[in-house]
């Protein structure tokens, strides 16, 4: 295969020699999606000190002080997507561009942006190829509920496979730098407590979530070919549990079950043993993270979580607490594969990006209560 091929749904896609020429005049980055080579890299990066037209695409143009920078978020009318989206769009030097095929996002969560003229709304499937022209990429595109990336496990190893695939296709095309959410589900159900970023990993490869795992684990590896074998600049975060405003009510994760059940009087529902535990990140503090990850210096992988640890009865007691103190809590059947014990170090992300979570659960999880009760239209009794 050509290696500017792209692999489509099993078919090959030419990514830039076969486009229209129309296509071609419209991209001022064409001479990105050429052949790569080493001359061909010193040439664009010669021609980029000296011809203004290819700034654009040019770390040449950091140093002149142009700090334009147009940025596509996939997945970004989801949960963390729209929260990034909002704190990239207070930078007035930033142009954002959303790609997603509202699967669990909405365009609710990217409401105060539409028609804004430095907002775009694409509805798009990753696991198509998309052509835009970008500085930077936010690869978030992907189910991230264990009840959503089950429900079609086939389209979610595509979404994190081909996904990933086209989304450095285009980085690699346009001289884009990438970062690609990954999870702390490629720890699986780990043997090493805390998780550092050296631990491979015990990864079931054929159960019910390795559509999920597998996916991401896979996507970590194209991430780093791309970056070995193409000069892709690259970035990983390797996300822990994330809660805050605007996750999806029925979404499935624990806390907002949790926190969906107290408000509506509902048992909460442990699943069984409630002795697994899990490290829980407010969605500001994760955005804070991946922001300094993709302008900083490394790669990554990059743990980014809270390392504050609880069990899930721990969990069920501080929302009781907190939001109702008359719920019941119910223990219930678990599912396959659930990892037993989450917990990051977080060494790795203090020392090379000088970051630390700030906002404790307890603080964090009235903040989501308050979002939960006006979509539910349930205020607080007096
Ligand atoms: N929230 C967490 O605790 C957590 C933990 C680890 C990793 N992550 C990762 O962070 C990212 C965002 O997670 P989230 O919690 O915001 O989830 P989410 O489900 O709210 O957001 C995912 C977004 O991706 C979109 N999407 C899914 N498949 C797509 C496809 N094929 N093409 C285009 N768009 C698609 C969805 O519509 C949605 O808007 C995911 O990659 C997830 O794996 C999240
Ligand atoms: O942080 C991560 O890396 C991953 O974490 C989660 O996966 P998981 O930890 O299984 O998330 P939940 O579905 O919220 O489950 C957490 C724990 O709560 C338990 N749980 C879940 C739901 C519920 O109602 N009750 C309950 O006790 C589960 O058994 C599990 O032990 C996310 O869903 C993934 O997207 C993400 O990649």
């Amino acid at each position: 295969m050509h290696e500017n091929e792209e692999v489509k749904d099993g078919t090959s896609w030419r990514c830039a020699r076969d486009l229209p020429i129309a296509l071609h005049s419209l991209d001022r980055r064409t001479k990105f999606s050429r052949p790569f080579s080493q001359e061909t890299r010193q040439l664009e990066q010669n021609t980029a000190r000296s011809f203004p037209l290819f700034l654009w695409s040019n770390p040449a143009k950091k140093s002149l002080n142009l700090s334009n920078m147009r940025i596509l978020v996939t997945g970004g009318a989801g949960f963390i997507g729209s929260h990034l989206v909002d704190k990239l769009m207070e930078n007035e030097k930033n142009e954002v561009i959303v790609a997603d095929n509202y699967f669990t996002g909405s365009k609710v969560n990217l409401k105060k942006w539409i028609g804004h003229p430095r907002f775009e709304l694409i509805r798009h499937d990753v696991t198509e190829p998309l052509l835009v022209e970008v500085d930077r990429i936010y690869h978030l595109a992907c189910p991230a509920s264990p009840i959503f990336y089950k429900y079609n496990p086939v389209k979610t190893i595509k979404t994190n496979v081909m996904g990933t695939l086209n989304m450095l296709g285009l980085a690699k095309r346009v001289g884009a730098r990438i970062l690609l959410t990954s999870t702390s589900e490629v720890y699986g159900d780990p043997l090493v407590h805390p998780q550092n970023e050296s631990y491979w990993g015990n990864v079931n490869p054929i159960g019910v979530r390795s559509c999920y795992d597998e996916g991401k684990r896979v996507a970590e590896t194209l991430m780093f070919d791309y970056h070995r074998q193409h000069g892709i600049e690259i970035r990983i975060a390797r996300i822990f549990n994330t809660y805050g405003p605007r996750m999806n009510i029925d979404d499935g994760r624990v806390v907002s079950n949790f926190i969906a059940q107290a408000i509506r009087d509902e048992p909460l529902t442990v699943q069984a043993p409630g002795t697994q535990t899990r490290s829980f990140c407010y969605v500001s503090d994760m955005v804070d993270g991946l922001i300094r990850l993709m302008e900083g210096d490394h790669t990554g992988p990059i743990n980014i979580g809270n390392p504050g640890e609880f069990t899930m009865l721990e969990l069920a007691e501080n929302v009781k607490e907190l939001i109702n103190p008359k719920v019941k809590i119910a223990m219930v059947e678990n599912t396959p594969d659930d990892p037993r014990q989450r917990k990051p170090d977080i060494s790795k992300a203090k020392e090379l990006l000088g970051w630390e979570p700030k906002v404790k659960l307890r603080d964090g999880l009235p903040l989501m209560e308050n979002d939960f009760r006006t979509r539910l239209e349930r205020p607080r009794k007096c």
